[in-house]
């Protein structure tokens, strides 16, 4: 396995462009992350421009967070766009098993396009997979470790790279598997963890043709960041803040010296 640095030294030598149609809650948090990184995030959602915007992006990512029926309109136009540009495409199904519309509303996005990536917590995986488990609102109820049998299943299905966070991150494409066990517990404590580590995801796929490779980079900046911000803080509020600044501090070297990758 190819040690994760060389991708993330693209996304900074590249400074991707990445498109998010993502929810109210965590537009600012994603923006900064994104931008810590060293990628240029936009947000736009209106039907009216996301097809243009998508074109001039290196990716989409799609987060269901805060749904309503002109999201998914916009949502579906921009991944037909982003299909026809051959541009990546991150799906982030948040909430995915807590409420039969957004099911609905997944089902619908998969038939429009099949995600490069799709990056979400257990129990959205596994209720994407059609397990009956019921996530709690946004919040995982199932361990990552249980995920795996789902998330390769989805991986078939879709031809997706499927990335499942949690104490160990688990990032399944066909028949590969790959483990994350980078991370601090503290980090599901801040909202906009997971929509981070999709949004960061998307500014991988868009510097690295691999979207395993790119997955896997992703999971692990966002794992090593979470260690370093833990190191100065053990509390949310000055946690969030010391993990924009690892993001922004993390280089090629130090990610490869700290990750920590099982295949
Ligand atoms: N128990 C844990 N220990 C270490 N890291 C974790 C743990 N749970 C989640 N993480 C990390 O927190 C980030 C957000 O993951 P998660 O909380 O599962 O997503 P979401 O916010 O979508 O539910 C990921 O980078 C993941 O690796
Ligand atoms: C709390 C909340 N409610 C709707 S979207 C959202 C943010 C979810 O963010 P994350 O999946 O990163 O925890
Ligand atoms: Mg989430």
């Amino acid at each position: 396995m190819e040690k994760p640095g060389k991708a993330l030294a693209s996304v900074q030598t590249q400074v991707p462009l990445v498109h998010n149609i993502t929810n109210f809650v965590v537009m600012n948090f994603t923006a900064n992350a994104l931008l810590a990184v060293g990628a240029s995030p936009v947000m736009a959602h209106a039907v009216e421009e996301v097809e243009e915007m998508v074109a001039i992006a290196g990716a989409l990512v799609v987060n269901i967070g805060t749904l309503a029926p002109q999201w998914v309109e916009g949502m579906k136009l921009a991944m037909k766009k982003a299909v026809e540009l051959g541009k990546p495409i991150i799906l982030d199904p948040v909430g995915a098993g807590a409420t039969s519309y957004r099911n609905q509303v997944l089902t619908e996005l998969l038939e429009t396009a099949s995600p490069s990536i799709i990056r979400g917590n257990a129990s959205e995986i596994l209720a994407l997979a059609g397990s009956n488990i019921k996530t709690k609102g946004v919040d995982s109820t199932a361990s990552s470790a249980d995920s795996l049998e789902a998330a390769r299943e989805l991986s078939k299905k879709y031809g997706s790279v499927v990335s499942v966070s949690g104490a160990t991150d688990v990032i399944v494409s066909g028949s590969d598997v790959a483990f994350v066990d980078n991370g601090v517990p503290l980090m599901t404590r801040i909202t906009g963890m997971g929509c981070s580590a999709s949004a960061i995801a998307g500014a991988f796929a868009a510097a690295n043709q691999d979207a395993f490779v790119a997955a896997i980079g992703a999971a692990a900046t966002m794992g090593v960041c979470g260690e370093i911000a833990y190191e100065k803080a053990q509390l949310p509020g000055s946690f969030q803040t010391f993990f924009l600044d690892a993001l922004a501090e993390i280089n090629d070297e130090k990610l490869n010296q700290l990750a920590k990758i099982r295949q």
